[in-house]
């Protein structure tokens, strides 16, 4: 079937938010057109998307993995030590949803109260979650849905690393709840649910929920995919249809193959927080500086278009565990024999398969103690007294464990893994993204701002500590991966130790070598004593030092980018309403999670779901 050239409604971008409108929009009403065109490929019945447990190699860097666009920061970076910090986003229909961890969290209440637009609050948005929720947990409070499309559940299986995570998380006062995603506790741990449906055990895309299932139904909703949106076309300020090109400029000597599809009722850009800024002022929206040096008409003039970029940072430190320890290291190795034992095994059984999980099983919400933000530095307990102290639903830090090493296995050493990883949930730095050219071939300018604000350093360090500790208390453990952790002075106290002998003669029974003393290039830890006390290691300024150099070293992205065209008021660098209709135009919406004039601290599938959906009410 051919596409119209005219439609009712054109939504730019399958992500999420995107899919949740198109697929709503279209199955109300029969008799209204929409077009979906979306930059990446289809999802549709790709194993390498639907199997949740090979999530990883969608975070290939390799020219081969088109799931996935890396965003590098243009300049380097003074506050990452000249580093230059990459972030990925999706590029696949269902966004961030076909390519992401899976990880379910939900924000806390006072998030969306604090975006003080008419309809936002949690209040006015908890139904909305409700409906979009198929929960596959037992749970004891009223605030989860059970007949929506997006299935939550803990996955085909939780590894004993999790309960053992968990048990070491209450030794160091962080106690265990059968529910954090409640939108009020922010200090206690959990079993960490996953957007795996427990009876298929396939991924929950916003896509498989949102699109296809009402295109299995409706002739009314179109999909093109592979096209890139290059820009909104406008009849005075009326948005009247987009422009898009093909995804990859192959041919035509460089020139752009643009083609028109003209919109009846509406656009609505949902191209994600990177690419709707960009769509915008390749339309002429956004500063009327950049408009001309770039050499654009101006629509409307919105400085805030591209302007406050905000994600969650995170860092990894990664841990020896014994070898009885069920980890998914060998298949991200590529062992032959781990790799057909858990394919067979999904094939068979998907919903009890391990392959059906994201091996991340636990995790939990941290605020500090008195004692703690002492040692947090005047920055920080600035920040904390004006942002934290008065919302006590708002955790600092989130963590939790993956029961394998996440990191390039041909760099590591044979043996089996713990990565912990700390998310710093409310970053107070801030970057932007603008384009650099009217093509959309060109890539823009942009400047992730990572650690440039100096609070942020602080909650960071504080959780390395944390999670060091669990780690340490793990029945599991068996040392520290030392070039995955700060390099302290040799003789500190904190100087990270690598594995215990015994363990590594069970690792390479036949080796000569284990156990060779050769200086400083291993400091073998103690060997696992159940009866062990253990005591909190005593860091000097010196070793905070190195925490700190070790951030500014390797601080990631968490990959929920926010905030770049923010829904606040226009004299406040706003760039939609409460409506989501964009300042200065008309028959034009952003709808995904660029919307937001504020952090969120959760992990942000839920959110982009959310922004989508309420939207549509
Ligand atoms: C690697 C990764 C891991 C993550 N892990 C988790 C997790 O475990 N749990 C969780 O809750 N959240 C996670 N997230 C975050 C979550 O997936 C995102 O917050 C969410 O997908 C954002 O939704 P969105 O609709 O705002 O935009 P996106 O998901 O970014 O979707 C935007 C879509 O627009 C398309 N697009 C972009 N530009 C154009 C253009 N010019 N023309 C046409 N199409 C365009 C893109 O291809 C994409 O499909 C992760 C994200 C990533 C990338």
């Amino acid at each position: 079937m051919g596409h119209p050239d005219e439609v009712d409604v054109i939504v730019c971008g399958g992500g999420p938010a995107g899919c949740v409108v198109a697929g709503r929009l279209a199955y109300a009403d029969p008799s209204l057109k929409v077009m979906l065109i979306e930059g990446g490929a289809n999802n549709r019945d790709d194993p390498w998307v639907y199997r949740p447990g090979i999530y990883v190699r969608n975070m290939q860097r390799d020219g081969i993995n088109d799931k996935a666009k890396f965003y590098v920061d243009t300049m380097q970076s003074s506050h990452l030590r000249g580093r230059q910090s990459i972030v990925p986003c999706a590029n696949i229909l269902g966004g961030g949803s076909s390519i992401n961890f899976q990880m379910y969290t939900r924000a806390s209440a006072s998030d969306w109260d604090n975006f003080k637009m008419p309809g936002w609050t949690a209040k006015d948005l908890l139904p909305l979650m409700k409906r979009l929720e198929n929960y596959q947990k037992p749970t004891n409070n009223d605030t989860h849905g059970y007949d929506g499309p997006i299935a939550i559940s803990n996955g085909g299986t939780i590894t004993a690393l999790g309960q053992d995570f968990l048990r070491a998380s209450d030794a160091v006062g962080i106690p265990f709840t059968d529910d954090l995603q409640d939108l009020d506790t922010s200090h206690a741990s959990e079993i960490w649910a996953k957007y795996v449906n427990r009876h298929t055990g396939r991924r929950s895309d916003a896509a498989t929920a949102y699109v296809h299932s009402v295109m299995d139904v409706q002739t009314n909703l179109y999909l093109r995919t592979n096209a890139r949106v290059s820009r909104v076309i406008f009849e005075g300020t009326k948005a009247v249809g987009v422009a898009y090109v093909p995804a990859r400029n192959r041919g035509h000597e460089g020139q752009l193959m643009e083609t028109i599809v003209r919109a009846r009722k509406m656009v609505v850009i949902s191209s994600g927080t990177l690419g709707t800024p960009q769509i915008l002022e390749r339309s002429g929206v956004g500063s009327k500086e950049l408009m001309d040096k770039v050499g654009l008409t101006s629509v409307s003039d919105l400085p805030g278009v591209g302007e406050q970029y905000q994600d969650h940072y995170t860092t990894l430190s990664v841990y020896r565990v014994s070898e009885e320890s069920q980890t998914l290291d060998d298949f991200l190795r590529g062992d032959p024999e781990a790799r057909r034992e858990l394919f067979n095994e999904w094939e068979v059984s998907p919903e009890k398969a391990r392959l059906s999980s994201n091996a991340i099983d636990a995790g939990f919400k941290i605020r500090p103690t008195q004692a703690e933000l002492k040692e947090m530095g005047p920055e920080f307990n600035e920040l904390w007294n004006t942002y934290f102290k008065d919302k006590p639903d708002k955790p600092v830090m989130f963590g939790s464990i993956v029961s394998a090493a996440y990191a390039d296995h041909t760099l590591l050493p044979p043996g089996k893994y713990i990565t912990m990883f700390q998310y710093l949930e409310y970053p107070a730095s801030r970057g932007k993204i603008h384009i650099s050219s009217p093509d959309p071939y060109k890539a823009p300018f942009f400047d992730s701002g990572f650690m440039n604000n100096k609070a942020d350093f602080a909650p960071i360090r504080w959780s390395y500590k944390k999670t060091r500790e669990i780690a340490r208390r793990m029945d599991a453990f068996r040392g520290e991966l030392t070039s995955h952790h700060p390099h302290f002075h040799p003789a500190s106290e904190a100087a990270a130790l690598d594995i215990d002998i015994q363990t590594a003669k069970k690792i390479l029974p036949d080796a000569f070598t284990t156990g060779l003393h050769m200086g400083t290039w291993h400091r073998p830890g103690e060997p696992y004593d159940a009866d062990k006390v253990h005591k909190d290691i005593k860091y000097t300024e010196e070793d905070d030092k190195a925490i700190d150099d070790w951030i500014a070293d390797h601080v990631e992205t968490t990959w929920h980018s926010l905030g770049t065209c923010a829904m606040k008021p226009r004299e406040e660098g706003g760039v939609v309403d409460s409506r989501l209709n964009v300042y200065g135009t008309q028959n034009l919406k952003c709808v995904d999670l660029s919307i937001c004039p504020d952090n969120l601290g959760t992990n942000t599938y839920s959110s982009a779901l959310l922004v989508g959906r309420r939207e549509q009410t």
